[in-house]
Formats: C-alpha cells, sequence, structure tokens
C-alpha cells in the first residue's frame, strides 16, 4: 500500500479529485466505485467544481456506490441515494441508467444483493474504488468479523458503527440497524482502490492497520493483498503512526 501524506482536509480532497478527474479524462469507459460518509464530501465538491470549470464529462462513467441503508426511502436525506444525487449525481453529465446504488427498499433484499454484484461483473468489475474507514476498520459497511470471501451481503451494523453515523439523524433509533453492502471480495476484485483518512479519530485505526496482521476482525487489513492501493491521509489521521516512528513535525 502506498501512502500519500498531505497537509490536511482540503489538500486530500484535493489529491483524491484529480486522481479520479485524471482517470475519467483519460477513460472512455470508466467504472467508477464511490463512497459516502464526511471523508468524501470535499472530493465531490472538487469533481463539481472541475466539472463547471473544466467540462470534464461523465458521460461514459459508469458508477457502484458502496452500500446503503436498508429501509430508507430514496427522498430520505439520510439514504446515500439522497446524498449522492446532492452531492454529486445532480451535478454533473452522468445518465441516470450508468449510476448504481444498491436499493436498500427492495422487497427481496438477498436477490438485490445478488443482482448487484452480478451488474458489477456485467461491466466487467471496477476500475477504481474510492473508500473511507470507520473508526472500527469497516470498508463499505463490512464490519469487523466479516468474511474476506464476502459478496454483496446484507449486513446487520454494529452499534459503534450506528452511534458513529447518528450525527446525520436526529437520533440514535432513527439509523436503521441493516445495509446491504459490497462484500470484501467485490471490493477487492476492483482495479485500483483509493483509500481516504482524514483527522485525529482516524489516527488509531490507520495505525492499526499499518502495523497489525491481515485478520477478519479488522476488515480493511485485507487491502494490503491488494497490488494497487492508495491511501491518502492528512496529518492528524497519520499522527500516531508518526509518533511511533518517533517521526516529528
Ligand atoms: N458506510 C460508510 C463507510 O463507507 C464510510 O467509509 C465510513 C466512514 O465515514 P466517515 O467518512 O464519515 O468517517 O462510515 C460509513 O459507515
Amino acid at each position: 500500500m502506498k501512502i500519500i501524506e498531505v497537509e490536511d482536509y482540503n489538500a486530500l480532497a484535493k489529491k483524491a479529485s484529480e486522481m479520479v478527474i485524471k482517470r475519467v479524462s483519460q477513460s472512455s469507459s470508466l467504472t467508477l466505485g464511490l463512497a459516502t460518509g464526511s471523508t468524501p464530501l470535499g472530493v465531490y465538491e472538487h469533481l463539481r467544481e472541475d466539472f463547471i470549470n473544466n467540462k470534464t464529462s461523465y458521460k461514459s462513467v459508469k458508477t457502484f456506490n458502496l452500500d446503503e441503508y436498508v429501509g430508507l426511502e430514496k427522498s430520505n436525506p439520510n439514504s446515500y441515494y439522497y446524498y449522492m444525487y446532492k452531492n454529486l449525481f445532480d451535478h454533473i453529465d452522468i445518465p441516470s441508467n450508468q449510476i448504481h446504488i444498491p436499493n436498500g427498499m427492495a422487497k427481496d433484499l438477498e436477490a438485490e444483493c445478488q443482482r448487484y454484484e452480478e451488474q458489477i461483473d456485467q461491466v466487467g468489475g471496477i476500475d477504481l474504488q474510492l473508500l473511507g474507514i470507520g473508526v472500527n476498520g469497516h470498508i463499505g459497511f463490512n464490519e469487523p468479523g466479516t468474511s474476506f470471501d464476502s459478496i454483496t451481503h446484507v449486513v446487520k451494523l454494529a452499534e459503534s458503527t450506528r452511534i458513529a453515523n447518528s450525527r446525520f439523524f436526529h437520533d440514535l433509533s432513527e439509523v436503521p440497524t441493516h445495509a446491504i453492502t459490497m462484500g470484501i471480495a467485490s471490493i477487492m476484485k476492483s482495479k485500483e482502490i483509493l483509500l481516504l483518512a482524514y483527522g485525529l479519530k482516524k489516527a488509531q485505526i490507520l495505525y492499526d492497520l499499518m502495523t497489525k496482521t491481515i485478520d477478519e476482525r479488522l476488515p480493511a487489513s485485507i487491502l494490503k493483498r491488494h497490488p494497487r492501493v492508495t491511501i491518502i491521509a492528512d496529518k492528524k489521521a497519520m499522527s500516531i503512526i508518526k509518533e511511533k516512528a518517533g517521526i516529528n513535525d
């Protein structure tokens, strides 16, 4: 895994967006894997600005989102569907039939998971997957203990994840208990992965990721087996790694 350290959140968002824009401009049929949460917000902001200023076109780009809550309507501001349209899709020229987000309202959730995984395979897999990381090391919504062989599936969210994500809801009881997520094996099929981490609250998990062995108790640790992973982290997220290595700056 290659780590790029940047000064702060804005530099992280800028760097990540430049990498995405470069791939979009270079390929006539790119498939992007997209993430939600607070971390990619600045990246999407830069992509929106770039679309206005430089007209980078997404007409032939396909996207697959990592995950979606179970039981939230698309119109619910906390659904990842709503998040993605509000922060990105409503502002660029991507055709809606090229956007893929798991349907957390599907009657048959198992069938929805299978359909989603097949769609990813049908387009030849994801070229570039954006990832955040949970404080417990989850990627997508793959909580600690998830099998490394998992494909798109329904998960019961860890209480720590529900509490962490409750900041977006009125209170904890509104946070869904389940979600659909690409599995660890689905994520590992991506040709290239860009993991973003910023802030002190990610410093411990980033240190664990870099120093601990590959283990299902730390879902992100599997990324060490992937040939093309870049981590972009700001100084705060890097602070424990550097402190333990005796690096001061
Ligand atoms: N399902 C998402 C993940 O895809 C995201 O990476 C993580 C970190 O979120 P944040 O970027 O807000 O710290 O939390 C959520 O639970």
